[in-house]
């Protein structure tokens, strides 16, 4: 089970590149979180790999494999999304027999105990389903196939807080009992990060972290202090973020570097604190332009 990109582009047209020079390689069971702001590009990676788009340029393998329009893909590789569709007008229960003889891995006792303990009635159809009950349907129809690659694309659209929280705990059950590759686009990191084994972080059309959990939790550290202080103290570092906490109080996330020693700001009686990986993800993905309310702003 392997996944394996070098150098790949994708274009759409002459203008659009939507991926650039992308290597990644995933090997053996992982769950990995694929985290970047709307139109990064994370949905046309997840459909290369899919075999539903062709890159434009570079090498992109599953399995050993060029995945696109190839049959090997499409029974070993599934992806849910809200976009899955169905033939019109098949019921659930006719779905759910679909995929048992589609998947040659189908786990039909995972399928059924997950339709019955989410309710969902055998002859509702398909495209009749409100957006979240759909959203559940295509991925208990994605873990049920536990095909050795399984990709998810923003899962939990629609589905409600609690619906989220069963799913999540569901795909981690899943993973434990049939490991195997899941790569899962969220804007939700927070919801996932107690799954996840290691994060993608993408930006206009580039990967550019790929590290695992522990690693995120120690690529920073944080500053609290008066916020004179901590902009003296942290002049010379990497600062990803910073926040105030408090009247003249400031909190700064940095990144640890080998140039930053934190005994100096330790001294200055900084608090020194953790920085969540979802933090992390946060502060690395965020926008570099400001705030919406500048836009307001500039109107007074
Ligand atoms: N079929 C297409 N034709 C032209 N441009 C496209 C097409 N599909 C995607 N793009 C462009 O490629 C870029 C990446 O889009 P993509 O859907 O992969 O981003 P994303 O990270 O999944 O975004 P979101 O979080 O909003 O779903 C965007 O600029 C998008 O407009």
């Amino acid at each position: 089970m392997k996944i394996e990109l070098d150098q790949v582009y994708k274009r759409f047209g002459k203008q659009q590149v939507a991926i650039k020079n992308t290597n990644l390689l995933l090997e053996g069971p992982s769950i990995t979180g694929l985290v970047g702001r709307n139109g990064a590009g994370k949905t046309t990676l997840l459909h290369m790999i899919a075999g539903f788009l062709k890159p434009s340029k570079g090498t992109l393998m599953v399995n050993g494999e060029m995945p696109f329009n190839n049959i090997a893909t499409a029974t070993n590789v599934s992806l849910i999304d809200d976009g899955m569709t169905f033939p019109e007008g098949l019921d659930l229960g006719t779905i759910l027999s679909f995929g048992a003889s589609m998947y040659p891995n189908w786990n039909e006792e995972i399928a059924e105990g997950l339709f019955a303990f989410f309710e969902f009635d055998p002859k509702a159809k398909h495209d009749a389903l409100s957006k979240g009950k759909k959203s559940l349907f295509n991925a208990i129809f994605g873990l049920a196939a536990r095909t050795p690659i399984t990709l998810f694309d923003e899962p939990t659209t629609g589905m409600d807080e609690e619906t989220r929280r069963d799913f999540y705990r569901a795909l981690l059950k899943d993973y434990l009992d049939e490991p195997r590759i899941m790569l899962v686009s969220s804007h939700h990191i927070e919801e996932l990060e107690d799954l996840l084994e290691a994060v993608i972080l993408i930006e206009n059309g580039s990967i550019f972290l790929h590290e695992t959990i522990p690693d995120l939790e120690e690529y920073s550290f944080s500053f609290t202090g008066p916020a004179v202080e901590v902009d003296e103290a942290t002049a010379d570092s990497t600062v990803l973020s910073e926040e105030a906490v408090g009247p003249n109080l400031k909190r700064a996330v940095l990144k640890r570097d080998l140039r930053t020693i934190p005994e100096p700001m330790v001294d200055r009686g900084l608090k020194v604190g953790h920085v969540s990986a979802t933090e992390v993800c946060r502060a690395l993905t965020k926008s570099r332009k400001g705030v919406v309310d500048d836009v307001y702003g500039k109107r007074e």
